[in-house]
């Protein structure tokens, strides 16, 4: 719906210079989606694989603070065939799974690597955390920060590293805009002021197509990953 366009070599996720596994054949690009608690993280992992599935070989690693609810529902959907997707539990901290104690999360990424490999793309989808929650650099290439306009249109403006700093701002639910009074253009304009060069989507994931803007952004970086 709205895409400010950057570079893919814009910004902190940049190609990574570790991007050959030790058999020298080249990883998986491992994009990480955070963001608040039921901001649309799952389903946007859902639609950005039925948008992939068909023109690269992709795996997703979820995170859930005691279950594998998010894993179930892209299993149920198969969006993936079960083998490409893989769960981490993440106790009481899903910020510490994604940022500080990574272990779990690459082994989950290494794992799948080895078993279903070679792969293009793997997703990481972070529990549902708060405004402050991002990815380690040593876990992903880059990460999508997923908010949504029924959480407040004041979200952007209040900043935090996630909305700032994250390759790519996806502002989600826009078709909730007329029912909870958020202003898009305000969101917008408070996003930009945030973050300077980097881009930002507004979306629906009810609009037919909705993850276009947000898969072709993905489908830039893994250009840029395999050149
Ligand atoms: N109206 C509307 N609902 C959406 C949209 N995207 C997701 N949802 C709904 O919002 C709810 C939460 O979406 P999820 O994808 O589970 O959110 P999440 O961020 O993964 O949630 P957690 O994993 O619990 O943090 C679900 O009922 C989705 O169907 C959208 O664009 N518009």
């Amino acid at each position: 719906m709205h895409l400010d366009h950057a570079s893919p070599h814009d910004g902190p996720g940049a190609v990574g210079a570790d991007a050959l596994r030790p058999d020298g054949v080249r990883r998986a690009l491992r994009i990480g989606l955070g963001g608040p608690v039921g901001s649309g993280k799952t389903a946007t992992v859902a639609a950005l694989c039925r948008a992939l599935r068909d023109e690269a070989s992709l795996a997703v690693v979820t995170n859930d603070i005691y279950t594998r609810e998010d894993a179930e529902f892209l299993l149920r959907a198969a969006v993936l065939p079960p083998e490409r997707i893989a769960a981490v539990e993440t106790g009481a901290c899903p910020h510490t799974a994604i940022r500080d104690d990574i272990s779990a999360n690459l082994e989950a990424v290494e794992d799948l690597e080895d078993e279903v490999g070679p792969l293009d793309l793997i997703l990481v989808e972070s529990g549902g955390d708060n405004l402050t929650a991002t990815f380690s650099r040593g876990l992903v290439d880059a990460q999508i920060f997923v908010i949504d306009v029924a959480g407040g249109d004041d979200i952007p403006r209040k900043g935090g590293p996630g909305v700032t700093t994250a390759d790519l701002l996806v502002v989600n639910k826009t078709d909730l805009a007329p029912y909870v009074g958020s202003d898009l253009t305000r969101m917008a304009a408070d996003a930009r002021a945030q973050r300077g060069r980097l881009p930002v989507v507004l979306q629906s994931l009810r609009e037919e197509d909705g993850i276009r803007d947000v898969a072709d952004w993905v489908r830039s970086r893994l250009a840029a990953w395999t050149a």
